[in-house]
């Protein structure tokens, strides 16, 4: 699904360039549950940028199914994002005046759907989270794993192909953080892609394949071994 091939990415500084991702070559297939972890400054919030299509400049060659990514401009970039990507973040990112139904309905109104297919479809994906019947409370009135889970209804609402989370268990304490996996471990069961940064070892043993990144650079790529129990 997704194919980067000899990905590099540089900042300007002054006259000088930084670069910060060197020779990335990277294949994710649909269904995968993947980790990435690294250093702070590694380059992972870079590389996510690049594969979830928030970034467009880089050099070498990105293929997402059969879409040439680094040949689209910058209109169809944005579709492709559009139709393509849920984000979750550390911090939920939420609209903190607005309902959680409003939150989670969001991309599906931009998208232009009619409002009462957007409260059903908003209804499900709240059941699916953990939070039915949770359409009319205020986020403010959640615990932070609630929000998350309302963040992640956000991600998955438009049936994307895949999921970015950026440290989604960053704001959580431990027990919260086990359970926010548990969810998207059942995500993926039931067949969404999920790439997830995280800097929680014990949270990156819970996916099935951990990329480790050190100064730009992919140091290891390794499936994850899960004891039997
Ligand atoms: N817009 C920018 N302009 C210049 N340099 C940048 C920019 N964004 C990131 N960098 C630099 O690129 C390097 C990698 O940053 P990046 O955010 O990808 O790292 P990271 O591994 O995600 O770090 P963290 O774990 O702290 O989020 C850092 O040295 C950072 O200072």
């Amino acid at each position: 699904m997704i194919n980067l091939s000899a990905i590099s990415k540089s900042y300007r500084q002054g006259n000088d360039d930084y670069q910060v991702l060197h020779d990335i070559n990277l294949r994710i297939q649909a269904g995968e549950f993947v980790a990435i972890m690294g250093p702070s400054g590694s380059g992972k919030s870079t590389l996510i940028n690049i594969i979830g299509f928030l970034d467009q400049h880089f050099d070498g060659g990105y293929t997402f199914n059969d879409v040439v990514v680094s040949e689209l401009n910058r209109k169809q970039h944005a579709q492709l994002r559009n139709q393509s990507v849920g984000f979750i973040f550390q911090n939920f990112k939420l609209i903190t005046n607005q309902s959680v139904g409003e939150n989670v309905g969001l991309p599906l109104l931009y998208a232009g759907m009619k409002r009462r297919d957007i409260v059903a479809r908003v209804n499900e994906v709240l059941a699916q989270v953990g939070l039915p019947g949770s359409y009319h409370k205020l986020p403010k009135n959640l615990s932070g794993g609630q929000q998350q889970r309302v963040a992640i209804a956000r991600s998955i609402v438009t049936k994307p192909k895949f999921l970015v989370a950026d440290e989604p268990t960053g704001a959580l304490d431990s027990v919260t953080s086990a359970e926010i996996i548990a969810l998207f471990k059942e995500l993926n069961h039931h067949g969404t892609t999920v790439i997830m940064v995280t800097h929680d070892e014990h949270v990156a043993r819970e996916t099935n394949r951990l990329i480790k990144i050190l100064d730009g650079r992919i140091q290891s790529d390794e499936e994850v071994q899960h004891a039997n129990t």
